[in-house]
Formats: C-alpha cells, structure tokens, sequence
C-alpha cells in the first residue's frame, strides 16, 4: 500500500469524541496531502536517497521522507548535498535529489545545480519556495524570491507545482528531464502551502507516474556508422579519447572491446580513468602531448571538445588541418561545436559503441605499428621521468612523494572510489595515481570547480558502499570542510587527505605592503586533522609517505571517518597547477 493511502482523517471535535467505529467516521474518505504525494512520486519512481539540509518549508518533507524509508542524508550547507546529488546521479543513472529551503537554501544548491548541468550528471534540486501570491506582488514574504525564473537559465529544465493533484506529473517531468537525451540538472519548485493541500487519496494515488523507459536507446544512422567506420579504417595514427560520458553510459564491457578489438591507442579524460585499467598496454595517457599532436583521426567517445582538450585546434592538435574527428554523443548540437567534425555520431554510448563493433570484423586493417611504437616510446620516457620523482620518503614531503604513496593505496584496493580536487593536488593526482576499475574516480569535471570534495565523497560512500579516499588540496577542502561532521554523523568509511602545504598553490606569498597576510596563503602549520577529532573520528598527522601511507591503511582497513594532515613542502606546488596559462598575468607595472 502506498504511504498516501493511510494519512490524514480531518475530524471534528464531536467525531473525535465518538466511538471508535462510529459508521460517520469510516465513510471519512482517506486524504492525502502534498508532503505525502511528493515522498510516494519520488518513491514510485525508485528514488532512495535524498541530499539536503532541513528548514522551512521542508523540514517535515525530510522527516517524513526518512519515516517512508528513503535515506535522507543531512547536510550543513546546501551545495554540498547538491554535488551529492550530481555525482548521485553520475554513479547511478538516476537522478540525484537535493532538497533545499527557499531563497539563500536554494541558491546554495544552486552552483551544484549548474555544475551539473554543464557536467551532463542528471540531478534534480528541489525547493521549498514562498507564496507565490506574496512573491509575484513582491509584498515581502518570509525568503521571497521567484525561484524558478532564477533557476531557469542555469538548468536543463525548470518545474513548478502549484497543486497537490499535478505532484505526480511534477516528478515525472523532472525525472525524464535529468536523465533522457543529454543528462543534465533539472529544478523542481515546490511552493509552501503546497505541502498542506490535502486532496482524497485515492484521486492522490491516480496521479502518480511512474517513469517508463527515462533514458531510451538512441540507435546512430547506420549511414552515419558507415561513415565513421570508413573513416577509422583509413587511418594510420588513430587515437580515441574517452570522456566522461563513457564512463557514465555503463557500457563499459563494449567499450573495452571497441578498444581491445580495434587496437587502437586510447588517452582517458580525468573522470575517465579506470574505464579500462591505466595500466592497459593500449593507454596512450603518458603520451598524451604525442598522440595529441600527431594522431590523424580521433574518435571522441562521449567527450567534449571543450578547453581540457584546447577546443580540438592550436600547437596542442598539431599541424592545422592535420586531423578528422568522429564524435559519439547524445546532443547532436555538440557537433561542430569548435571544429568540423568529420563523421558526427549521434545516439548514446552503449548503443553506438555496439553498432561500431558490429563492423570491426576480421576485415579490419588494424593499426600501424610504426604508430603503436611511437607511443610506447613516449610512454616509457615519461613513465621513467614519473618514476624517478616518486618514492622520496623525506620531510618535507613534496607532492610527488606524497601521490607515491596514495598510488599504492589503489593499487592495492582498486575498488575503493578516489575523489580528488585542488590545483596541483589534482593536477598531479590524475597523473601519478592509476586507476583500474570504471567510475572510481570523481573529480572537479568540467568546470574545475572547487568544492566539490566532501558532498562527492558523502555520496560515493553511500551509493556505492566502497571505502573512499578522498585526495584534496588545503584550499579544496576548505570549500566544504564542514561536512566532516555529517561525514562522522553517518559513520562513512571516509578517509580525507590533505595536502597542506599552507596555502593555495604554495604556501609562501607575502603581502608587499607588510600589512596582511599574502592573499593565497592560510594559517601556516593548520592541523586540519583536529577538525575530524572534533566530531569523533579519527585525526592523523604525517610527515612522510610512509607515515601517509600506513595512515591511509589502516583508515582503508577499519572503515572510520578519518582525516590525515599531509605536512607538504609550503615550497612546493606551481601556480594554478598545470593550467597556469589560463591565468591572466599583469604586465604593466605600477607607477611610483
Ligand atoms: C587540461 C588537461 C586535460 C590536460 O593537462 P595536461 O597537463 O596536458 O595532461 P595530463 O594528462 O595532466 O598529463 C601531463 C603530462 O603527464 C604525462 N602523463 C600522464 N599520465 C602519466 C603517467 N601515468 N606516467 C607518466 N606520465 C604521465 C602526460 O603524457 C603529459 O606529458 P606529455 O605527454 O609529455 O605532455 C588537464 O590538465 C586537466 O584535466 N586539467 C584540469 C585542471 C583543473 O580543472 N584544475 C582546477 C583548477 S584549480 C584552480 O587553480
């Protein structure tokens, strides 16, 4: 039976006092209301968990979702539990739901919501919002706001309920907006009185709907599959490129074959990783400037040509006109986006990779050797240069030293889920630290977004269940640091890594003029690790990489929320990571 079948019986003083089975009172229809309707069409529709903070209006929503069975996880600020939801919703293919109060609550959810969206991980935000009479006379009502017209430009789709009967198709639309075609963030706006309506519940339970098919199959063209199957076998130094789209499909049987039965040489994008092992003899990532440079065609599988990848021309792309690209994605307005694209595959992953199978036979022409050895040259140079620069075990540690250690730590749990964010925390992790199995690693996406950290761990650890080692630079964490708290009030196997090396970058800019701080430095020597024992769980300070590593062990091993204070070199670390030149550098000096 469903929740809105029992609920609320409004009665009179006089029915409250009579007998029990007083024939007046059973004819009472059985009413629902709005709380109970949105918990029963969430629910419907297999939502388990939900990410927020409580308030008005929604504090009884959470209460009562929790009392229905969904899991309600409980935030301390609102953008956390939104990337929660996002990356919810990367890991799982259902829409992530974040639950806020209305105005400052829902614009905290807000950046999570448009991080979403330009991620494609499907998230639904759902606000409490004021009265919408109040609001649109702009009469100064209790967190006024017109919410939807907010959220509008900064999501796929934009929703608002007004009655209690319209709940259901609310959900449903929010639910195939997220997930169908391009993923993506949709807002939800749920006026207060909205909660109260109360309608019968057999009328309630009608107007439900259950989602059929949210993400249907999208078959390519096989003209467009000829196309790009043509232009593959034409080439002498091709190369695929895996975004984070593959990794969100879940084909990642096919999409091992694809590679293994094509041979052709792959680099993975960051969140990529893991779709086949970094180990993989054909993982072109230690080569990336080389096959960059020199492939001939490149095969974009679910990623974008966006700037992590120099929007497909310049130095980086090599000679102008040098290269085709076939594109897989969903959107077909992604094609051409930057460049031509030669042979444009539009329909989901899973689908497309399938077809393309179909057509490499034993016809295939296979890869040029001269081209498998130039990478593999490649390769070993810069795995050998890599090498050499890990295992220091001094102190100061430096970052190198540092990864070194943490490498092993997957290594040897490959199923554990790695969240990572900072500049050259994040920067260098991607490099150092291998990844074996497909989405274990979260990081800052598209964006390079900070802030991301604790709510990607929160929600990794709950949807997956897996251990997570969460790497975050000293600045990173700061952006959602408080949630250790809801990290040990949930009992997560958590464990957080800081790289402290006091300060964003390094940790030794000064103030010129003597009087400040200098604007990218913290407080020198901060024991973040005393902010994990504050709430009960475990604090650790290290030194070395084998002081880290047998850290992260044994946080690995007991499952306990965990934070280790990595004391890095305040020397090391380069300015804005390795993507320094997209930072505007003043030339001009200041007149005395
Ligand atoms: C833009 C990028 C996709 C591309 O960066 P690149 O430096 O060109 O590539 P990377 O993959 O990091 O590789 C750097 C070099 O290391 C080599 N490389 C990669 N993996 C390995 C391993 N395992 N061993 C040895 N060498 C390796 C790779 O071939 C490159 O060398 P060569 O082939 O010799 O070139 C990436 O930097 C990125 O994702 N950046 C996002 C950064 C971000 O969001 N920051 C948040 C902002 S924080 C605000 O400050």
């Amino acid at each position: 039976m469903s929740s809105a079948a029992l609920k609320i019986q409004t009665l009179s003083e006089e029915q409250t006092a009579a007998p029990l089975l007083d024939p007046q009172i059973a004819a009472e229809p059985e009413l629902t209301d709005g709380f109970h309707l949105v918990i029963d069409a969430l629910k419907l529709n297999g939502i388990e968990t939900i990410y927020g903070v409580p308030g008005i209006p929604i504090t009884d929503l959470g209460r009562m979702a929790q009392a229905e069975g969904i899991r309600v996880i409980s935030f301390r600020h609102e953008q956390n539990a939104g990337n929660a939801a996002a990356i919810a919703g990367f890991l799982t293919k259902t829409p992530g739901v974040c639950l806020t109060v209305s105005a400052p609550g829902f614009l905290n959810g807000l950046t999570a919501l448009a991080n979403a969206t330009t991620n494609c991980f499907p998230m639904i935000l759902i606000s409490g919002s004021s009265e919408r009479e109040i609001v649109d006379l702009q009469q100064g009502d209790y967190e006024e706001m017109d919410q939807l017209a907010i959220a509008k430009p900064l999501c796929k789709a934009a929703f608002r309920v007004l009655h209690a009967e319209d709940i259901g198709i609310g959900v449903a639309r929010a639910i195939r907006a997220a997930v169908s075609g391009r993923p993506g963030g949709v807002y939800l706006d749920l006026p207060a009185k909205l909660f109260s309506q109360v309608i019968d519940a057999a009328k309630g339970e009608a107007s439900l709907v259950k989602v059929i098919d949210a993400a249907p199959e999208q078959i390519p063209a096989p003209s467009a599959v000829k196309r790009a199957l043509d232009l593959l076998k034409s080439a002498k130094r091709p190369l695929i490129i895996l975004g984070k789209g593959a990794a969100y499909a879940q084909a990642d049987d096919e999409i091992r074959e694809l590679v293994e039965r094509s041979g052709i040489p792959y680099i993975p994008m960051s969140m990529a990783k893991g779709l086949l092992p970094d180990t993989h003899p054909l993982s072109a990532g230690a080569a990336r400037s080389t096959v960059l440079k020199d492939s001939d065609v490149v095969l974009l599988l679910g990623a974008r040509l966006n700037w992590l990848l120099s929007h497909g021309k310049g130095k980086q792309w090599g000679e102008p006109g040098s290269k085709k690209f076939i594109q897989v994605d969903i959107e077909p307005r992604e094609m051409d986006s930057n460049v031509e694209i030669a042979a444009p595959l539009v329909g989901d992953i899973g689908s497309v990779v399938k077809t393309l199978l179909a057509g490499i036979d034993s016809s295939w022409p296979g890869v040029p050797a001269e081209w498998t050895s130039t990478i593999n040259a490649k390769k070993d140079a810069n795995i050998a240069k890599m090498e050499a620069k890990l295992g220091k075990n001094a102190a100061p540690m430096d970052f190198h030293g540092a990864l070194g250690a943490l490498r092993e730590v997957i290594k040897e749990r490959p199923d554990a889920i790695l969240v990572n964010e900072g500049a050259n925390t994040l920067d260098l992790a991607r490099g150092v630290i291998n990844m074996y199995q497909p989405r274990k690693r979260l990081d800052v996406g598209t964006w390079g977004v900070m802030g991301i950290g604790m709510g990607f761990a929160i929600a990794a650890a709950v949807e997956t269940g897996k251990p997570v080692l969460a790497v975050e630079g000293d600045s990173a964490f700061g952006f959602s640091g408080m949630e250790v708290e809801t990290i040990c009030r949930y009992n997560l196997p958590v464990c957080i890594v800081i790289f402290n090396n006091n300060g964003i970058y390094r940790g030794t800019d000064t103030d010129p003029t003597g009087r400040d701080p200098g604007t990218t430095v913290f407080v020198p020597g901060a024991r973040y690790d005393k902010m994990m024992e504050a709430f009960g769980g475990v604090g650790v300070n290290v030194t070395t990489p084998d002081e880290l590593k047998r850290a992260v062990d044994a946080a690995m091993d007991s499952g306990k929320p965990t934070l280790i204070n990595a004391e890095i070199d305040p020397e090391a670390g380069s300015e804005s990571g390795n993507i320094g030149s997209l930072n505007p550098q003043s030339v001009v000096k200041k007149k005395k």
